[in-house]
């Protein structure tokens, strides 16, 4: 089997005194969809934080392909294909769809004293990429970002990673502020992602959206990892009582259990 795409193996993250994360040990490959679960404050920032090359490990080390690797920066990420996308597309809202999918590598066309950033072509190609997603409704590139929403930013941020080659797609509550439909699509694009070959590092608290695209599970507590699993070897009743630490669920059961018992004899009184 060929090397992992990225590799973590007993990484540990300490800020001061605080340990945010211990012993994390992942692989991911090629083509599949690895969902990051936990609970506010689990350390899933962290850890894509890390991936991305934002923060660096306290110890333990990273492998990209087979080999070692220190991501610095996340451009020294980025230079091993690692593309992240936070929950608004992380575009900006006063920019056009063709110059914020080219941000930082703008077109040109004409030489010399003469060239200029190329905004016909910008455009056109965001718009097709666009499309390509299934995004139909954006035909003009030299829209304002700030007029489309919060799926189809996602949906711009995505195509704009794939087309600069990112072989790893960090996205960071994708769906978290998007309505049933809207989160339907992102999902489907995540599935054509896959079908490319692209890895997805999906952080979600929606078991659901999770369990629907998901191919490999890892799930955080208190930044451990409590759990890493593959599709159908876990239901969604366990998946849900391990992201709120098991003993959450129960306690809560029994709350209201304990609540409805009352009420009950308290009516037959
Ligand atoms: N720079 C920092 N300095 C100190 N502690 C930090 C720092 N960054 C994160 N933490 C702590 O690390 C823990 C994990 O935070 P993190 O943001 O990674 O969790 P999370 O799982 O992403 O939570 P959420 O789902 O709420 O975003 C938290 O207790 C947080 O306070």
């Amino acid at each position: 089997m060929a090397a992992p795409l990225l590799e973590l193996s007993d990484v540990c993250k300490s800020f001061g005194a605080t340990d945010v994360l211990t012993d994390i040990s992942l692989r991911v490959q090629p083509g599949e969809v690895l969902c990051l679960l936990g609970d506010n404050g689990a350390g899933k920032s962290t850890l894509i934080k890390i991936l991305s090359g934002v923060h660096q490990p306290s110890s333990g080390a990273i492998r990209a392909n087979g080999e070692a690797v220190v991501f610095r920066s996340p451009r020294d990420a980025s230079g091993h294909g690692i593309a992240t996308v936070h929950q608004f597309g992380g575009t900006f809202p006063l920019m056009s769809i063709g110059r914020s999918f080219f941000v930082g590598s703008e077109p040109t066309k004409w030489r010399g004293p003469f060239r200029r950033y190329d905004r016909r072509f910008a455009g056109g190609v965001a718009v097709r990429e666009m499309q390509g997603l299934g995004i139909t409704r954006v035909t003009d590139g030299d829209r304002l970002v700030g007029g489309l929403s919060g799926g189809e930013r996602q949906a711009l941020a995505i195509a704009r990673a794939v087309y600069f080659g990112a072989k790893l797609l960090i996205l960071d509550e994708p769906t978290a502020a998007l309505g049933v439909k809207e989160a339907a699509h992102v999902l489907r694009i995540i599935m054509q992602a896959r079908q490319k070959g692209i890895a997805v590092v999906l952080v979600t608290h929606h078991v659901t959206h999770a369990m629907t695209v998901g191919d490999h599970f890892a799930v955080l507590i208190r930044g451990s990892l409590a759990a890493d699993f593959r599709k159908g070897e876990r239901t969604r009743e366990e998946i849900t009582d391990l992201m709120a630490g098991g003993e959450a669920m129960a306690e809560l059961e029994a709350e209201i259990e304990a609540f409805t018992t009352t009420e009950a004899k308290a009516g037959q009184l």
